[in-house]
């Protein structure tokens, strides 16, 4: 989305800084000082961030940096330690995750959660919002709970047909593939209407015939005015999917942009490849790299270069560069 966005309207992001925590013209979610720690490990240390309402954000960073543990606390999942966020504006910190759902904000996960022993129909069903809490009124009122029911039941079936599972309806969730699985996982999130999906790793383990089709359900969903926000390793969806591309390490937002300008940041470099900074480094009095370090940066900025340009997994530091690396002395 370099000049226009997805609705036709200038690009939204022109006029947004290349930088961590960045400002945007139109957030839907902003966030401050959100803290998580497990034991002795800072997993997420994010003191700002905005996602632009209506786009898609990849969000990247190796192993470890937090990202499924900034999902699962920006969606009730987790408890932060500190730190506060809003949804279009109302402070949702610290709402369990179906208040957030009601909110308009859900996700999928890593691993699918699907019920197994439920047929597929039922679990898009129980993604409907207020079913619980209007089962005690559906008691008192039993023709108002099945006129939900039904309606519920029938939004269901479109869903299945959107996602082409229509004709699994009702096989078991357990009989379904990986890749099927993340596409009832969206059904079943997309059934409260949100405003918002996070979906973690949504092309991890699923099968190349079916990797093209979420693609283009997520794109879908982009131009359908959702705000999209995606956890993906690879570099090629990234690229293709992504209007704006955010990078954590070490549980912070190291850098922000489109994903065609990551490559040349050295912010990114830094965190993909940090243990070439084992050797001394040589700097000018501007900061610019000298002598070997600038020819280190050079040679790390075509690894990475190159591995964005042959869609290659930047999760994996040892898939950038093994040649170069040094052990600690
Ligand atoms: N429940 C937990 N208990 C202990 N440590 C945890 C827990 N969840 C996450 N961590 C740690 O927090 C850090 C961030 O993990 P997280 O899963 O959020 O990273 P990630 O960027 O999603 O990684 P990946 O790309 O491998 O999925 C890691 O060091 C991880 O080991």
């Amino acid at each position: 989305m370099s000049e226009t966005s997805r609705a036709g309207a200038a690009d939204p992001f022109a006029v947004v800084d290349r930088a961590p925590g960045s400002a945007k013209p139109d957030p839907i979610i902003v966030a401050d000082h959100v803290t998580r720690s497990f034991g002795g490990i800072r997993a997420v240390d994010v003191s700002h961030i905005e996602f632009q309402r209506g786009c898609i954000t990849g969000l990247i960073g190796p192993n470890g940096a937090g990202k499924t543990t900034l999902f699962n606390l920006l969606t009730g999942f987790d408890r932060a330690d500190s730190g506060s966020w809003s949804v279009d504006g109302v402070t949702v910190s610290r709402m369990p995750a179906y208040r957030m759902a009601r909110s308009g904000v859900v996700r999928t996960f890593q691993l699918t959660k699907a019920l197994s022993k439920l047929t597929v129909l039922d679990n898009v069903r129980l993604g409907a919002t207020g079913q619980s809490g209007e089962r005690m009124l559906g008691a008192l009122m039993p023709w108002m709970w099945r006129k939900q029911e039904a309606e519920i039941t029938e939004r269901a079936h479109a869903m299945l047909e959107r996602f082409k599972l229509e004709t699994k309806a009702n096989d078991f969730a357990g009989s379904l593939s990986g890749g099927q699985r993340k596409l009832l996982e969206m059904a079943r999130a997309l059934m409260v209407d949100p405003k918002v999906i996070m979906l973690d790793e949504p092309m991890a383990g699923v099968n190349p015939a079916l990797t093209q089709s979420l693609l283009g359900h997520i794109k879908s969903l982009g131009d359908e005015g959702m705000t999209v926000v995606f956890v993906e390793h690879d570099m090629d969806v990234i690229r293709d999917v992504s209007d704006w591309v955010v990078v954590m390490a070490q549980g912070a937002v190291i850098a922000e942009g489109p994903a065609s300008e990551l490559s040349s940041n050295s912010a990114v470099v830094d965190a993909y490849l940090g243990s070439h900074h084992d050797k001394a480094l040589e700097f000018d009095e501007h900061g610019n790299p000298v002598g070997e370090t600038a020819e280190m940066v050079a040679e790390m900025e075509n690894e990475i270069s190159e591995v964005l340009e042959s869609g290659g997994d930047l999760s994996d530091p040892a898939a950038v560069s093994s040649h170069d690396r040094q052990e600690p002395q």
